[in-house]
């Protein structure tokens, strides 16, 4: 992973390399504390260390009795469903993949009505085996799987924690069930038993994946001039701290969409703390500069955006034109057109004086997304370490989740009182 920061300085927050430079003797440390918590395999620590503790051959064991499905349908939410899904759309060309990670009735009934179930491995994923949506629709799948006449217990994988309610679920049908590892966070779980299932099921090389994300762990170093994964969050830190709000990711990639979505929780979840943060906005290159790249150029002065690309990529011909206008066009290449939207949109920030910064990998291939994916963590892991925050943890989330638990009948909750307490001031 190569980590450009040239346009990241004496823009507009201002961040200038002496601030730089003043800010690697914190992240020497805070280097030093994440290398005890990786050797101590601390709570979220322990994520830093999948690139070794990961078991391919268990993995690749534990969907071999799934004889070439047709199709895999990913019931979880959040980092239980996203690192799957980055991780199928970047890498995963052999098989369709399928996430059920809402509750919307109108598409989990349009999305099973539409899968051959009887040629589906359903991978139901969830750490804490308690999350409501995730335990709804799988109860909703394995209804349709049975009213198709399909033994859902032949076709269902569980990825889950020590105990909980799937943990038990899969235990009483004798389920083959992977382990959630212990210490990883479901927002840094993507290498792990929690996302490789779905990637193995679709024919992507975890040896290269693992690979790729070990070369960014071996370069995490006590200075962010010498590693591409603390220059990285130490720049969105120091920028952020400088009024740098909000972090516009925009890959410019289709293979990379679902990444900026997986970043965005990855990124929210964790730095969002005792009113602290930088706000993840989701962007893709070249579509969203006919769209977002307004207000990132002309709006408040309060953006960061960390364009990413590949070295290469596949490329497709443009024919060649005699329509007037156009000829500029005929005979290049939609990747040259991309590449050069890419720099052209660098170069538009900058001369806005509106910070950014470039993120390649050679590919994006298995080795490249496995570099971007652990470098994004551990960049994710130095910014809470500056920031002083509780990185691996989401208290905030579990409010809603009682008052929706209480407004079901789920339990007691002072939360769902709180609901019924709305302020209202209905226009119709
Ligand atoms: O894997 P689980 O326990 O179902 O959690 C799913 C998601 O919900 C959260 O716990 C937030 O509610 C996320 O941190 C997590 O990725």
């Amino acid at each position: 992973m190569y980590v450009d920061l040239g346009n990241a300085l004496d823009a507009e927050p201002r961040l200038t390399r002496e601030a730089l430079d003043r800010l690697d003797e914190r992240v020497a440390d805070a280097h030093e504390r994440i290398a005890r918590g990786r050797a101590d395999a601390d709570h979220g620590y322990a994520a830093l260390n999948l690139p070794d503790t990961a078991d391919p051959d268990a993995v690749y064991a534990a969907v071999d009795p799934f004889d070439d499905p047709q199709a895999v349908l990913t019931v979880g939410i959040g980092g239980s469903a996203l690192g799957a899904a980055t991780l199928t759309e970047a890498v995963g060309s052999g098989i369709d993949h399928y996430i059920l990670d809402n509750v919307d009735p109108a598409h989990v009934d349009a999305l099973l009505d539409s899968l051959p179930l009887a040629d589906t491995v359903v991978h139901v994923v969830s750490r804490s085996g308690t999350t409501a949506e995730t335990l709804a629709n799988f109860l909703v799948v394995r209804d349709a799987m049975d009213r198709a006449g399909v033994d859902w217990t032949e076709r269902t994988l569980v990825t889950t924690g020590e105990s909980g309610n799937l943990r038990n679920l899969a235990d009483r049908h004798d389920l083959p069930a992977l382990d959630v590892p212990a210490g990883v966070p479901g927002r840094f779980s993507a290498l792990s038993t929690v996302a490789l299932p779905v990637a193995a099921l679709a024919g992507a090389d975890l040896d290269a994946l693992l690979d790729g994300a070990r070369s960014e762990a071996d370069a995490l170093a006590g200075s962010l001039f010498e590693s591409p994964a603390y220059a990285y969050g130490a720049a969105c830190y120091a920028l952020e701290r400088r009024g740098a709000g909000v972090n516009a990711v925009m890959p410019y990639a289709e293979s990379l969409e679902y990444f900026a979505e997986w970043f965005a929780q990855l990124w929210a979840e964790s730095l969002g703390k005792d009113a602290v943060g930088q706000t993840p906005a989701r962007a893709l290159g070249a579509t969203d500069q006919h769209s977002q790249l307004q207000l990132y150029r002309a709006g408040p002065r309060d953006k960061l955006v960390t364009l990413v690309r590949p070295r290469e990529r596949p490329d497709v011909s443009i024919p060649e034109t005699a329509l007037d206008g156009l000829a500029y066009l005929g005979g290049g290449s939609l990747g040259e057109l991309l590449d050069a939207e890419f720099e052209a949109t660098e170069a538009s920030l900058a001369a806005a004086n509106c910070p950014n910064v470039r993120i390649e990998v050679d590919r994006i291939d298995e080795r490249g997304v496995g570099e971007l994916l652990y470098g994004m963590e551990a960049a994710c892991v130095l910014y809470g370490e500056l920031a002083g925050v509780e990185t691996f943890t989401q208290p905030a989330v579990e409010w809603g989740k009682r008052a929706a638990r209480g407004l079901l009948g789920g339990g007691d909750f002072e939360e769902a009182e709180a609901v019924g307490e709305k302020r209202r001031l209905l226009i119709d």
